[in-house]
């Protein structure tokens, strides 16, 4: 189910916003629209479903309109137009049209955000912070100490608790928000480049954290960063912006194998497709190899040959007429212990890192089988394309 529907969604931030609607509807661009009324078209008809517990990150340049849609969910931006749905239980709340008092009921209990620059109290002390939403639910001051206690366990800091905030490092300052935002326990959480401020190694700590929580809390996050490494990172989905418009949306994968313009063509040549791409984006495939009587030939140059059974599978294999072993191999399987010269067989579904990792410790192809059946194979020729970037094809249609 969506907790998070967006449909033809238009932020614009100004006086005349009726006029700039309908020169939005003309076609006249962003750049037209500010010269005309002095109105900023920050979103231009949005449409994306975040299903629950996704993580979607909304990604693009500076000014590309991601903070205008992320501020829109929660009712920080007005929406000019269409429709914003948020899950509450069984039923969907437009926060387009909603009256106040169910805006506040949706902030204080279904959604919460964190800020890119912490936001926290600065005269509050650690603990007094993670429990300060609490309050506005409610809750009884044991309840919300206990309970702030607890989140501060879960992100490593309860030993900081008496702390003020000022006391405390950049990175440890963001996991207090974490606490924070997690403590209210509401479904959909809304980050705005939460640890952009942060140096490379804590941020890093800190996307692994974020993934861990999610997958133990189950929440939905929608993520606005401009790092196409960091989308790729935690994103289930990730949304490109570009001049208040949603250009892309899909798994990080089908990003980077397919995408759909220059501008989202730019971002991917510069990222590292090693963490996103698994085996089968990248394979040669099975009827490109050439036969040699019942075998099939994996490399000309040394006689690497293969042989399968009627189903497909692979059952021998030899170089130069010796014989190679061959092992299954499972994600998770230890890579350091594999001896040079094993063939080793595995799952399409493997990610391009072990499959570099196995390449390097038995210095031979990769084969993928699927059901019992050989469907491809992984050599050095499909490793230089993703590490080169020429494993996708900029749709220009
Ligand atoms: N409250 C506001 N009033 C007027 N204009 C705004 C407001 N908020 C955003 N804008 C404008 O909307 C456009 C999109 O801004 P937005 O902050 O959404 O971009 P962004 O992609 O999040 O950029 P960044 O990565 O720099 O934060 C910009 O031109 C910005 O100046």
């Amino acid at each position: 189910m969506a907790a998070i529907s967006i449909r033809n969604v238009d932020v614009v931030f100004g006086d005349r916003v009726e006029k700039s609607l309908a020169l939005l509807d003309k076609g006249s661009s962003r750049q037209e629209i500010i010269e005309v009324t002095g109105d900023v078209v920050g979103v231009d008809n949005a449409c994306i479903e975040v299903q629950e517990g996704e993580i979607c990150v909304l990604m693009g340049l500076s000014g590309s309109g991601k903070s205008s849609l992320l501020r829109a969910v929660n009712g920080l931006n007005a929406v000019s137009r269409g429709e914003l749905l948020v899950q509450d239980g069984d039923q969907m709340v437009d926060i387009a049209t909603c009256d106040a008092q169910k805006l506040r009921h949706m902030r204080t209990s279904k959604i919460s955000m964190v800020f890119q620059k912490f936001a926290l109290m600065p005269w509050m002390s650690v603990l007094d912070n993670v429990a300060f939403g609490l309050d506005m639910q409610g809750m009884g001051k044991e309840a919300r100490r206990a309970k702030a206690m607890e989140k501060l366990e879960m992100v490593g800091l309860s030993e900081w608790k008496d702390k003020l905030p000022h006391e405390l490092s950049g990175g440890m300052q963001q996991r207090v928000g974490l606490a924070r935002a997690f403590a209210m326990d509401s479904d959909i959480l809304l980050m705005d480049e939460p640890f952009s401020a942060l140096d490379p190694l804590i941020r890093s700590q800190l996307q692994d954290e974020l993934i861990e929580l999610q997958q133990r809390l189950n929440k939905t996050i929608l993520f606005v960063s401009h790092d196409l490494d960091e989308a790729l990172k935690i994103g289930t989905h990730i949304a490109i912006m570009e001049s208040a418009k949603i250009i892309q949306h899909g798994k990080p994968e089908e990003i980077v194998l397919n995408p759909k313009t220059p501008y989202v063509a730019d971002f991917v040549a510069h990222t590292n497709p090693l963490n996103v791409l698994c085996g089968r984006s990248l394979m040669s495939n099975t009827c490109d190899l050439e036969a040699s009587g019942d075998q099939l030939i994996l490399n000309q140059h040394d006689n690497t040959l293969i042989g399968l059974d009627r189903e497909g599978e692979v059952v021998s294999a030899s170089r130069q007429g010796l014989s190679l072993p061959l092992l299954r191999w499972s994600e998770g399987d230890d890579i350091e212990q594999l001896a040079e010269s094993l063939l080793v067989i595995a799952s399409p579904d493997i990610s391009m890192r072990s499959a570099i990792e196995i390449r390097y410790k038995t210095g031979l192809p990769l084969l993928l089988e699927e059901s019992g059946r050989l469907v491809g194979m992984l050599s050095d020729k499909d490793f230089y394309h993703a590490l080169l970037g020429k494993h996708f094809m900029v749709d220009e249609a």
